[in-house]
């Protein structure tokens, strides 16, 4: 059991409840994680948004988490939970962090997973020093497969940044970094399970276009990807190394290869990557604006 669950269980359930304010996608993925885990039991979460009551029956009856039918049940949460994350989109942060700060108490510790958003705009939204944990996780930890990056305020104690690795380490591989290179991770592992997903719904196409049933053309495309993943993992080994184990000289692999590469693959993934990290601080800087 994790530092954080023993916290957890030890400790009465109002000092270290976990709020997320905001229902979404990612704080489903987060949450199913941590249940799932056991690193939090489902009394110990709660979860509020901003209209769909629908959603959140759902995620009481999944997950057995709290949640607020209104707004005074909403407030009580927000001020009864030692920990609160912030997962709702950018475009709606600024509203929601303004309106949350005048309910926090000084030790309420903030994990924010909102893309673009900076340490310095979520402290200036709240209207006080508040310790903030800036993450950026993927969608993946629902499974317990997520990737994380991690940066801490300078508010965050060392026993607070120890809960936050235990919640994320819980869920996957957990990177702590500097707060200026969240942008650039966004584009790597907060986004990336898309590509991944694009270009397996491209293998899938083609696979179906060339013969193959739509289960066989997934079912081979799914263990294609999680071998060649599994395959980095356990060898070690360079993904060029093994790209060239499987291409033979002159052979269909090579073929397919120089495809890609007249079709500019290596820039193209480099400039959608590139785009991803601007569009996240694009993303941060709209917010910014909201503080003038
Ligand atoms: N999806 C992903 O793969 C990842 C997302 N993120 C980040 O997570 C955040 C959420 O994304 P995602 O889960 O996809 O978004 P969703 O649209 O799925 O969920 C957003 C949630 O925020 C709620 N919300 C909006 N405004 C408020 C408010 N004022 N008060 C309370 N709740 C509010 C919405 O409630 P309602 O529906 O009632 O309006 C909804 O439950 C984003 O900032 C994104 O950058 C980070 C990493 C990966
Ligand atoms: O698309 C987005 O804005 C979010 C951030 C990372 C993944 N999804």
């Amino acid at each position: 059991m994790s530092e954080l669950s023993n916290h957890l269980s030890e400790a009465s359930s109002d000092q270290y409840n976990i709020c997320f304010y905001g229902a979404g996608s990612m704080a489903e993925a987060i949450v199913r994680g941590l249940i799932n885990k056991e690193v939090a039991k489902p009394g110990q979460i709660s979860m509020i948004n901003r209209s769909s009551q629908e959603r959140l029956d759902f995620l009481h009856s999944t997950y057995g988490v709290r949640v607020a039918a209104n707004a005074q049940g909403k407030e009580e949460l927000l001020r009864e939970s030692s920990i609160l994350v912030l997962a709702m989109k950018p475009k709606d942060a600024g509203e929601a962090l303004k309106a949350l700060g005048p309910l926090l108490s000084e030790d309420q510790l903030i994990i924010s997973v909102i893309a673009g958003l900076s340490i310095n705009t979520i402290q200036a939204l709240l209207g006080r020093k508040q310790p903030v944990a800036r993450t950026m996780p993927n969608t993946s930890s629902s499974i317990g497969l997520g990737a994380t990056g991690i940066a801490f305020s300078p508010e965050v104690s060392e026993e607070r940044s120890q809960q936050v690795l235990s919640i994320f380490e819980a869920v996957g591989l957990v990177s702590v970094i500097p707060e200026e290179q969240m942008d650039i991770l966004t584009g790597i592992s907060g986004s990336g399970p898309a590509y991944i997903y694009y270009m397996m719904e491209a293998m899938i196409a083609a696979g179906i276009e060339g013969g193959l049933s739509p289960e066989h053309a997934r079912e081979l495309t799914v263990q294609t990807v999680l071998g060649a993943a599994s395959m980095m993992i356990q060898t070690g080994d360079d993904p060029a190394l093994l790209r060239k184990a499987i291409t033979s000289p002159n052979g269909s692999t090579q073929a397919a290869l120089e495809v890609f590469e007249a079709a500019g693959f290596t820039d193209t993934v480099k400039a959608a990557v590139r785009r991803c990290a601007e569009r996240s601080r694009e993303m941060g800087a709209a917010v910014e604006e909201a503080l003038s």
